[in-house]
């Protein structure tokens, strides 16, 4: 099994974010800090930046103004070490639908087995993540026979498997049933609790979480008189 937080430093900020789609202001003057054991729960209504702000907090989309730094060096700079400390799951499944969960799971954690990356991750570890999300049994059926909730969770397997300090999820509990929303509520809590931080965007209510901050970009704005 991969050794989880060999390096468990967490250190992200932002600071004076400006983003702008289609000529509209969706966040200005924006400063966050997430560090070892906070959960930040990014809220607003549809449309409100959530997503945009996650994509840019994962180092994905370079179109800000600002500065977002991970243990004081810029995001774009550190990037390849960013991108190993960091676990980020999208709003959908992102997984290949001809493929089965084991090839899929095989597939996303690839990032981790690399050369400069020293987890080692074996097959009884993608076998052992799959069981943890109920999909024991279907490790060999192609996705295209998988339910919405079962894709689901081969993406969140992930979860389970790779040793990534600071976990940014993208309305995770999606098409979830009452069991996964469980087992991933569950997850988040541990992570915090053994120090990990977790980046979320969700409309659902987390519960004995201590180190909760949420940030409603849609109050954000209000207040901010974003335009
Ligand atoms: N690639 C893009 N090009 C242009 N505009 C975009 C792009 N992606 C998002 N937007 C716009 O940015 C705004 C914020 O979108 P975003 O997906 O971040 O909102 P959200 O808060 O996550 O919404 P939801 O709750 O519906 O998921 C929306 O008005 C959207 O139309």
């Amino acid at each position: 099994m991969a050794n989880r937080y060999s390096d468990n430093s967490v250190s992200l900020s932002a600071t004076q974010l400006y983003c702008e789609r289609d000529d509209r202001v969706l966040f200005d003057r924006l400063n966050l800090a997430v560090n070892n054991g906070d959960l930040l729960q990014l809220a607003g209504p549809n449309g409100a930046g959530k997503t945009t702000l996650l994509r840019l907090l994962a180092g994905l989309n370079r179109d800000f103004d600002g500065a977002l730094q991970w243990h004081g060096q810029p995001l774009s700079v550190v990037f390849s070490d960013y991108a190993r400390q960091r676990l980020y799951l999208g709003h959908l499944a992102a997984i290949k639908r001809g493929l089965t969960p084991l090839e899929n799971l095989r597939w996303l954690v690839s990032p981790w087995m690399s050369a400069e990356s020293a987890a080692v991750i074996t097959d009884d570890d993608l076998w052992r993540a799959l069981e943890a999300v109920e999909l024991g049994g279907y490790e060999e059926t192609p996705c295209n026979q998988l339910s919405a909730g079962q894709q689901r969770r081969v993406g969140l397997s992930r979860l389970a498997i790779v040793s990534a300090p600071l976990w940014i999820l993208d309305e995770p509990f999606t098409a979830l049933d009452i069991a996964g929303v469980a087992w991933l509520e569950t997850q988040i809590q541990q992570h915090v609790a053994r120090n990990g931080a977790v980046i979320i965007t969700s409309h659902h209510a987390l519960q004995n979480i201590p180190s909760l901050t949420r940030l409603d970009l849609g109050e954000l704005a209000l207040a901010g008189g974003l335009s």
